[in-house]
C-alpha cells in the first residue's frame, strides 16, 4: 500500500521505508516548483540507526518571500533571484526510537509546524533528509482535505484512499470511524452543513482509525470541546501504550509532560534543547517567563523595575477567571486557609492548607491539581489527586472539593503563588485552570539562602 499522494489536510502515508529526500554529494541544486532542493551531504548516516524509526538529518526550510506576485511571475519566467529568504529551519537533527513520544515546544514562527509538515513529506526540504520507517500518519490541518459538497461518508472513503485505506479496508473500519466521530444520521450530509467541530471529529477520526509506526500531531487536542478532546487523547495514549512513536506540538505543557517522554525545544528555527521532557519544558517554561516579565515591565513604563512589573502583572490574576466555554466542569473556589491582611495576604500558620471546589457535569468523577511557585514564576512543586492516588470528595449537586495539606511548609521567607487544576477522571484533560490565582507571603523566622529547606541530617 505504498503511496506518495498527499493529503492536503490530515496527511498519511504509508510506506516501508519511506525517505523524503534523497541527497546526493556535490548535487546541484534542482528546482521543483518554487523550491530548490539541494540537500548537502548531512553530518550523518542516512538510514536511521537500529531500532529509529524516524532519523531527521541536516533539515533546513528556506521560504522565499516576494514583494508581490509580479515579482514571483518575474522569477518564475527568468529564473532569476527576486525574492528575500527565510530560514524557517536550520540544520535540525534527531532520531526517535519506537515507542518514543516526543512533545515539540517553542515560541510562535519558530518552526514546528514546518518541521511536522517535513516529516509528515507535505512540504520538501531545502536541505537535508527525513528517513521514516514503517505508516506514517500526520494530523495537521484538521479536515482541510474534505470536499464541503460530498457527504462525510463519502469524504471518508475518498480521504481514506489518500492514506492507504483501500476499499475492503474502508469496508471494515467505517463503522468504528462512523462512530468514534458520533456523526450519527450527519454523516450523509454534505460537510459544508458540518460545524468545525464536526469536521474535527470526522478528520481525527478517519486518521486515527488505522494505528500508525509514526504519528504526528499538530495542535489537534486545541480544536474541538472537551469530550473530544478527551477521546482524542485516550486514543493517543492507547497509541503510546502500543509502542508507537509520536510526535506531538502542543502549547499546552501540561499534555506534553503527560504524553511525553522526550521533548524537543526549537529556537529561531534552531534546536535550543532536546531531552527528558522536564528539563526541556523547565528551561522553555523558564525562557517564556522572562518574556513575558519583559514584556509586562514595558507595558507598566520604565519607572516600574523589570521583576516588581511582573509581580504585579500577576498579582492582577487573583480575580477569578470565566468558566471555559463548553465546559464539562469549572473550577468555582480557590482558598488558602488562615491568611491574615494584606496584599498579598501573610500565611499565618506553618501548614499551608489549600481547598479548591470545582463543579463538574453529572456522572463526572473529576481530579484536582494544585501548583506552588515563587511569585516572579519559578515553580515548586505540583501535585495532583490522580497523581497520589486520592480522590477528591463529593459534596452533591455535582460539587466536589479537595484540601490539600503541605505541614510544616518547607519553604524560606518570600511571596509565593498557587494555581489550581481541573481534571477529568483520568487525569488526561484539564477542564479549567486558575493559574497562578492566589499569592501569599510566607515569612519562616531564621533568614537562610536557597528555595526550600528539605528534611536532612548532619553526621
Ligand atoms: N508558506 C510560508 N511562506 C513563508 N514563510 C512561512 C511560510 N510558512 C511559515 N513561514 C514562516 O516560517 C517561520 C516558521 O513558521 P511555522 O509555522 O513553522 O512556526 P510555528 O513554530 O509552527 O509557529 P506557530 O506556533 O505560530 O504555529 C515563521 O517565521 C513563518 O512566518
Amino acid at each position: 500500500m505504498a503511496s506518495r499522494r498527499r493529503l492536503a489536510g490530515p496527511a498519511g502515508v504509508d510506506r516501508r521505508q519511506c525517505r523524503i529526500a534523497q541527497p546526493r554529494a556535490g548535487a546541484q541544486p534542482r528546482t521543483t516548483g518554487r523550491l530548490a532542493v539541494n540537500a548537502p551531504v548531512p553530518p550523518r548516516a542516512l538510514a536511521p540507526a537500529p531500532g529509529a524509526v524516524l532519523a531527521v538529518s541536516g533539515l533546513g526550510k528556506e521560504y522565499r518571500l516576494y514583494d508581490s506576485p509580479r515579482q514571483r511571475l518575474k522569477s518564475l519566467l527568468t529564473g532569476g533571484a527576486h525574492h528575500r529568504s527565510h530560514w524557517a529551519l536550520r540544520d535540525v537533527n534527531f532520531e526517535l526510537h519506537r515507542g518514543q513520544c516526543m512533545g515539540l515546544v517553542g515560541d510562535n514562527g519558530a518552526g514546528k509546524s514546518s518541521l511536522l509538515k517535513l516529516i509528515a513529506g507535505t512540504l520538501q526540504p531545502t536541505t537535508g533528509v527525513v528517513d521514516r520507517i514503517g505508516r506514517v500518519t500526520a494530523i495537521l490541518e484538521l479536515g482541510a482535505g474534505f470536499h464541503p459538497d460530498f457527504s462525510g461518508r463519502d469524504n471518508l472513503r475518498f480521504g481514506g484512499s489518500l492514506i492507504g485505506i483501500d476499499a475492503d479496508g474502508m469496508a471494515r473500519l467505517e463503522d468504528e470511524i462512523i462512530a468514534f466521530s458520533e456523526l450519527g444520521a450527519a454523516i450523509d450530509r454534505p460537510v459544508k452543513t458540518y460545524s468545525s467541530g464536526m469536521v474535527v471529529r470526522l478528520a481525527f477520526a478517519l486518521v486515527t482509525a488505522v494505528e500508525p509506526d509514526v504519528l504526528i500531531i499538530d495542535e489537534a487536542l486545541a480544536v474541538g470541546d472537551q469530550h473530544f478532546q478527551k477521546k482524542c487523547v485516550e486514543r493517543i495514549t492507547q497509541f503510546r501504550e502500543n509502542g508507537c512513536t509520536i510526535l506531538f506540538c502542543s502549547h499546552s505543557q501540561y499534555h506534553i509532560r503527560q504524553l511525553c517522554n522526550v521533548a524537543l525545544w526549537l529556537d529561531g528555527g534552531r534546536i535550543r534543547a532536546m531531552g527528558a521532557t522536564d528539563g526541556v519544558l523547565s528551561a522553555y517554561e523558564a525562557h517564556v517567563r522572562s518574556q513575558d516579565q519583559a514584556s509586562a515591565a514595558a507595558d507598566a513604563g520604565s519607572q516600574v523595575p523589570g521583576q516588581l512589573a511582573g509581580l504585579g502583572a500577576l498579582q492582577s490574576a487573583d480575580t477569578p477567571p470565566p468558566p471555559p466555554q463548553g465546559s464539562r466542569g469549572a473550577i468555582v473556589a480557590v482558598s488558602i486557609a488562615d491568611l491574615g491582611e494584606g496584599d498579598p495576604p501573610m500565611l499565618r500558620s506553618r501548614d499551608l492548607k489549600v481547598t479548591v471546589d470545582a463543579s463538574v457535569l453529572e456522572g463526572e468523577q473529576p481530579h484536582i491539581g494544585v501548583m506552588l511557585e515563587q511569585s516572579h514564576g519559578v515553580g515548586i512543586t505540583s501535585v495532583a489527586t490522580h497523581v497520589d492516588g486520592a480522590a477528591p470528595v463529593s459534596l452533591g449537586n455535582g460539587l466536589w472539593r479537595s484540601t490539600l495539606t503541605f505541614p510544616q511548609l518547607p519553604l524560606h521567607s518570600g511571596q509565593y503563588v498557587v494555581s489550581a487544576y481541573l481534571f477529568d477522571s483520568k487525569g488526561l484533560v484539564v477542564y479549567d485552570q486558575w493559574y497562578q490565582y492566589r499569592h501569599f507571603l510566607f515569612d519562616y523566622p531564621t533568614p537562610t539562602p536557597g528555595l526550600v529547606r528539605l528534611p536532612h541530617s548532619w553526621s
